[in-house]
């Protein structure tokens, strides 16, 4: 099929039929992974392939936003952890990234990538592959490529997670599950938001010219600068099922976020939709506030998974 040259997940049965058989054969997807890469700045596409725990393998590109600054732009790795998050991944296992523009060698990914990775479970035992053309490299852990690391604590990305977020005014009327509205599609997001750090939760959800749409969630780090915002997170979504779109086919965004909190997406996500979306897109913000209540059905306990300790998110069902 003709979309399948923009897929970005696939299930172990389909990277088998890629090629990708076994670890050290992760590279059988790098050049499918590079050819989706957007990069109109630095003309430099990297490729990133990983395993999940579930089997699937996911792909990464590194994406470059026409006409703003090189920090705004999204790295192939960070792409591929976001990709885990949007499709309720728990971890990764197995990281290879082209460091070359014929995708034949693979290394350690940058700074900033390695530490954005620590906010997983489990991240100093992801293995990333080593490797130079003519052979067949090797497996190194993050444990080994981050030494004397600055390290998170929990909670951490991709565990399961509820911000209790509810829409402010009229705005947050109930609506159906299923309903279409924009704005209850980037609450979901923002609920799902990762910010630990700064408790100033936003979601993302934007449409194209075709009525198809997006979403994406702010991503913090706990070294601040590798955080991803929640207009990324969105274009990740994008360009990952958006079979190859333009920037330019995204007409309506709604950014959901709280009043008043402490970092503040707006300014940022309108400067970024102003230079890449549709001339024309429409830009809405609604502010959302912690449902305390709802936040009430909700605690965290201790959980024991796969014999190692963490914490679970679970709801409580009050009498
Ligand atoms: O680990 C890295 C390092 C760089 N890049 C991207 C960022 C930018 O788009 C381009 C040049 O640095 O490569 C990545 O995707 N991953
Ligand atoms: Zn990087």
């Amino acid at each position: 099929m003709a979309q399948d040259q923009y897929k970005f997940v696939f299930t172990a049965k389909e990277a088998e039929s890629e090629g990708v058989t076994e670890p050290f054969r992760l590279p059988n997807l790098i050049t499918k992974a590079m050819s989706l890469a957007r990069a109109p700045i630095s003309k430099y596409k990297v490729g990133a392939v990983g395993r999940a725990p579930s089997g699937r393998i996911y792909l990464g590109v590194n994406v470059e936003l026409p006409g703003l600054p090189l920090h705004h732009s999204i790295h192939a790795e960070q792409f591929l952890v976001t990709n885990l998050a949007l499709n309720s991944e728990k971890g990764l296992h197995l990281l290879a990234v082209s460091i070359s523009t014929d995708g034949n060698d693979f290394g350690a990914p940058c700074g900033n990538c390695r530490q954005f990775l620590m906010e997983m479970r489990n991240a100093l035992d992801i293995q990333i592959l080593l490797k130079s053309k003519h052979e067949e490299g090797s497996f190194r852990s993050l444990r080994h490529l981050l030494p004397d690391r600055f390290s998170p604590c929990s909670p951490l990305l991709l565990e399961k997670r509820d911000n209790c977020l509810t829409l402010s005014g009229s705005a947050g009327e109930i609506c159906s599950s299923d309903c279409s509205h924009l704005k209850c599609k980037a609450l979901a997001a923002a609920n799902n938001s990762f910010s630990p750090y700064t408790n100033s939760p936003s979601g993302v959800a934007l449409q194209d010219d075709d009525g198809e749409w997006y979403r994406g969630w702010y991503i913090e780090s706990v070294a601040s600068n590798p955080s991803l915002g929640p207009v990324q997170a969105a274009l990740v979504d994008f360009v990952a099922r958006g079979l190859g779109k333009g920037f330019d086919k995204i007409v309506e965004v709604v950014l959901v976020e709280k009043k008043n909190a402490r970092v503040s997406q707006e300014g940022t996500a309108k400067m970024i939709l102003d230079t890449i979306a549709a001339p024309n897109c429409d830009f809405k913000v609604f502010h959302c506030y912690e449902d305390l209540v709802k936040k009430m059905n909700y605690i965290t306990i201790p959980e024991v998974e796969n014999g190692k300790k963490g914490y679970l998110v679970r709801k409580i069902i009050r009498q």
